[in-house]
């Protein structure tokens, strides 16, 4: 049983090939390590599992799910339900309050719950700053409301692409220990994308991409 089964993956942009052969399994409820140089694929390889972009060849099954047999449509709804996703770039909405944000990914769903809104701010540790906009927040700040943003939903795969690039080493690791806990807890799978050697030792194992592809590290 696995969250997300990648087989034999491949992708380029023009003539220029990005990774391929990639095969990959993540268990329920283990956080895995992606590793590798700049340029090597893995912010092409996470947007490949979210369905954000195209492989061109393998198969990808996400909470028993063929992603590539989906239309837009499906893959969309499949998102909403099982993924949550940390961007590099954080992706708030500038005129949405913090609470608001966060609440994002349950009113895609149909769900309204503030409990549960205020319970992941509380767990990132901002619990105190609801009715901010995100204008108002620092660097590190909007880094935790993307981080609860990705987990209020309770996602079976969360995706993160550097969640602690911005955050001083306190701050990185209360979001590690929260995106391990959640995780755990949800026995959902966590693949995060990191240069830290910290972060990437506070996996259950990690993973390194190269040109010959994807190897345990
Ligand atoms: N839309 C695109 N069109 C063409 N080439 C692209 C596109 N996106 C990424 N690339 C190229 O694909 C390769 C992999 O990029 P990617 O951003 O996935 O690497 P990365 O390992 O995440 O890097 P970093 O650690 O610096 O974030 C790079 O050579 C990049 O220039």
């Amino acid at each position: 049983m696995t969250v997300l089964t990648a087989r034999g993956l491949a992708k380029r942009y023009a003539d220029t090939p990005v990774f391929s052969g990639i095969d990959l399994d993540l268990a329920p409820g283990e956080v895995v390590a992606l590793l590798g140089e700049s340029g090597s694929g893995k912010s092409t390889l996470l947007n490949c599992l979210a369905g954000l972009d195209e492989v061109d060849a393998g198969s990808i099954k996400l909470a028993g799910r063929d992603l590539r047999a989906l239309d837009d449509e499906g893959r969309s709804a499949l998102r909403r339900e099982s993924l949550g996703f940390v961007f590099q770039a954080f992706h708030l909405l500038p005129h949405l309050s913090v609470a608001d944000n966060v609440a994002l990914p349950l009113r895609l769903l149909g769900r309204h719950d503030p409990d549960r809104v205020a319970q992941v701010l509380d767990a990132v540790g901002l619990g105190h700053l609801l009715a901010r906009m995100p204008r108002q927040l620092s660097g590190g700040q909007l880094q935790r409301v993307a981080i609860a943003r990705a987990l209020v939903h309770r996602p079976q795969l969360v995706l993160a692409d550097e969640p602690t690039g911005n955050l001083d080493a306190r701050h990185a690791a209360e979001v590690l220990a929260l995106l391990r806990q959640c995780t755990h807890e949800a026995g959902a799978a966590c693949l995060l994308v990191t240069h830290s050697e910290v972060a990437a030792q506070s996996a259950d194992r990690r993973l390194r991409l190269d040109a010959s592809g994807l190897h345990a590290a």
